[in-house]
């Protein structure tokens, strides 16, 4: 099995988990918290309150999962179109796999990577929605106190299983638009790349780009049940599951609920994405 294409999905995954960082935490504040009337106000009243600091609450456990998480998705991806077409990375150019090959090797890293990415994206999002001010004499003291005592009290106080509330809808959001990011970047890398070529810098980014859109787009409304499934449980459980989370979200917001954070998850897998992509192509290439 080659284990380039786990440790490349490595090192471009943590470059784009800094570079995103900032962005996610908006996005989870404004899913999870009725306080913002929109990007700009939570923006001004993270800076004002919580300082620069307060953007990258909850970073620390994702860039030390993302080894797992990232090289899961894409060395899962890589190695299942192997298994279906019997081709490898370098040469998917001269025999390209069909879209039906690309999907199914997508939504089989995204099922996978969401089982090990669920108790440190849940750990995540409960330190991105601590309000507090970070580490001020005197100021009052967060529930959690960083990444490691957050996972301790949530399997003291809600067990095992507690450090997996939200997997289900993680998995539902993750397998099919896993499929989509693939299916995008491979579609886009085609159409402006002679046969038989490597992409070019610019269409790595312009590809990885708009597969971060695309997918982010379609993966919003299950992004807003599972962040607010994860922060479920914090004092009392308010939501049965998943479709119970669905029904009462609509019923209390309307169907715009499944938007919330749509502006702000793209505008994030632009970039993120776009990086992602680039390092993991030249990686691959520099040690192919
Ligand atoms: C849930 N969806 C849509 C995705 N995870 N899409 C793929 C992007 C992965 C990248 N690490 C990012 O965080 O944007």
């Amino acid at each position: 099995m080659p284990v380039e294409e786990f440790v490349a999905g490595w090192i471009s995954g943590a470059l784009g988990l800094v570079l995103g960082h900032p962005f996610d935490t908006v996005k989870v504040r404004l899913q999870t918290q009725t306080t913002y009337r929109g990007i700009v106000d939570c923006m001004v009243k993270i800076y004002r309150h919580e300082s620069l600091l307060g953007f990258f609450k909850g970073m620390s456990f994702p860039i030390a999962s993302i080894a797992v998480v990232n090289s899961v998705l894409f060395g899962v991806y890589s190695n299942t179109l192997l298994v279906l077409t019997a081709t490898s990375h370098q040469e998917r150019r001269a025999q390209p796999p069909s879209y039906t090959h690309i999907f199914l090797a997508g939504c089989t890293g995204g099922f996978l990577q969401a089982y090990c990415l669920a108790p440190f994206d849940l750990i995540k999002v409960r330190l991105q929605n601590q309000t507090e001010p970070m580490a001020q004499p005197g100021s009052p003291q967060p529930q959690y106190r960083g990444p490691v005592h957050c996972a301790a009290s949530i399997f003291r106080e809600e067990g095992y299983r507690g450090l997996f509330r939200g997997a289900w809808a993680l998995m539902l959001r993750d397998t099919p638009t896993m499929g989509i990011y693939f299916i995008t970047y491979e579609g886009l890398c085609r159409q402006y790349t002679p046969e038989g070529q490597n992409p070019s810098s610019a269409t790595v980014l312009v590809a990885g780009g708009f597969a971060g859109i695309a997918s982010w787009v379609a993966a919003t409304p299950l992004d807003v049940i599972k962040s607010r499934m994860q922060m479920d449980g914090l004092r009392r459980r308010v939501y049965q599951g998943v479709l119970d989370c669905m029904v009462s979200s609509v019923r209390q917001e309307g169907l715009g609920v499944f938007f919330r954070g749509v502006t702000i998850n793209s505008a994030r897998a632009f970039p993120v994405n776009a990086v992602t992509f680039l390092s993991y192509e030249y990686l691959l290439r520099w040690w192919g």
